[in-house]
């Protein structure tokens, strides 16, 4: 019986086999369910060439066909379908220039990265393992297949995704594959960032981010990332007793803390991340300065959104472990919280403009609210519409 992703893709995998393909499992789902890991992407390979799977499936999207690679949806699930191939040259390190369709997989698995990556299954869960790569698992190493010299230059980013499987897997890089990649990492300068940024999220997510950060030290491999390029000593001043970092915002805000006279938007653009990562990131860094200059207020709980108390709490134990917060403390605080938001306050800037009509409009009725705002977060006043008012009586704004 197969594992459960594998039994939602059987429909499509039987229907490539109905007619007369040859197809199988391939790459990190079979690696991950042979180490009894959670299962991410299913990854088809078949004979079946991308015209013939948009005849045979309704919903095929052709992402990049060019490489002969489509996604087949099916039950709200995708799945990378790859015919059956050999790389041609790579001039743009990523895709190769032209492909050439071949009918076994074992050609095709000949031209992936590593010998855990190398392995297919078939319907019947019977393993194809051309390079040991399951003797690999079984000893932990990570090996390329074949040259690793070729492999590393037919993409340089084998070099980083051996190392974030290092990270995720806490395997350890066979010492003829660290040769090639000391040979080959030169030519991680021409990489596509994004590409570069995605690995390293998966590295730091690691649950052994710490054997991956020894290999990034003593490869020096930091010498062809964004910034540390430029900053090669960075790299030592990330903790030794680092853990997982989940998101890569928690690893932005790490960078940043390595050294802050490099701003934190400088990280944001050099790694090419999104907005959101940004806003998160940005969030973050205000409420750990918060915490570096006035302990956890309530005021720091209430200006974080709960989306980030567990990645708050991640950063506190990498940056600042002597502190030692815990969620639970971030809960209690945040129900004693008189207000969650400035919309709770009871009076409002019309209220304020109400009490001095003498008074231009302008930047002093945000001021105040704001006064008002972190007065009543801090418990210092009551959320009382009249107490509120008559402290505003008694320290009015400066205006004249
Ligand atoms: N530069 C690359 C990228 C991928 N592959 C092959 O394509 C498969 C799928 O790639 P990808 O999904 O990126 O990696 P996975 O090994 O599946 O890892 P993950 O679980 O993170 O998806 C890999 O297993 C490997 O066989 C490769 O040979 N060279
Ligand atoms: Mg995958």
């Amino acid at each position: 019986m197969l594992a459960e992703p594998f039994q939602k893709a059987k429909p499509v995998v039987e229907k490539i086999k109905a007619h007369g393909y040859n197809v199988y499992f391939v790459g990190g789902c079979v690696r991950d369910f042979l180490l009894h890991r959670p299962i991410g992407d299913i990854d088809i390979a078949t004979s079946a060439k991308p015209i013939e799977l948009q005849n045979l499936f309704s919903s095929v999207i052709p992402v990049g066909i060019e490489h002969g690679t489509v996604i087949i949806r099916h039950q709200n699930e995708s799945y990378e379908v790859t015919t059956f191939r050999v790389d041609g040259t790579y001039t743009d390190q990523r895709h190769p220039d032209d492909v050439t369709y071949v009918d076994s997989i074992d050609k095709d698995l000949e031209r992936r990265d590593f010998t855990i990556n190398a392995l297919a299954m078939d319907l019947k869960g019977n393993i194809i393992d051309l390079f040991a790569g399951r003797s690999d698992l079984d000893n932990h190493v990570i090996r390329t297949v074949g040259n690793g010299e070729e492999r590393f230059r037919e993409d340089p980013l084998r070099i980083i995704r051996a190392l974030r499987f290092s990270s995720q897997l806490g395997f350890t890089i066979h010492p003829d594959t660290i040769e090639h990649i000391r040979k080959v990492r030169h030519e991680m300068k021409g990489l596509a960032v994004e590409r570069i940024t995605r690995e390293f999220t998966k590295l730091f997510a690691g649950d052994y981010v710490q054997h991956g950060l020894t290999y990034v030290n003593d490869l020096e491999i930091y010498k062809y990332l964004p910034v540390f390029e430029q900053h090669h000593s960075l790299i030592y001043r990330i903790p030794k007793n680092i853990k997982p970092l989940p998101f890569f915002h928690e690893v932005l805000v790490l960078f940043h803390f390595l050294d802050r006279t490099i701003p934190l938007l400088t990280w944001v653009k050099s790694w090419k991340c999104s907005n959101k990562q940004k806003n998160a990131a940005m969030n973050l860094t205000k409420q750990l300065e918060e915490l570096q200059a006035n302990d956890l207020t309530p005021w720091l709980v209430y200006q974080l959104p709960r989306a980030l108390y567990n990645s708050f709490i991640r950063l506190t134990n990498c940056l600042y472990s002597k502190k030692n917060i815990t969620i639970e403390q971030l809960l209690q605080i945040e129900q004693t919280l008189p207000i969650t938001s400035r919309s709770d306050i009871k009076l409002s800037g019309q209220d304020i403009i109400d009490l001095f009509p003498a008074f231009k409009q302008g930047p002093w009725i945000q001021q105040l609210l704001n006064k008002l705002e972190r007065k009543v977060v801090a418990g210092q006043l009551p959320n009382d519409y009249y107490k509120l008012k008559e402290w505003i009586k008694w320290n009015p704004p400066a205006i004249n």
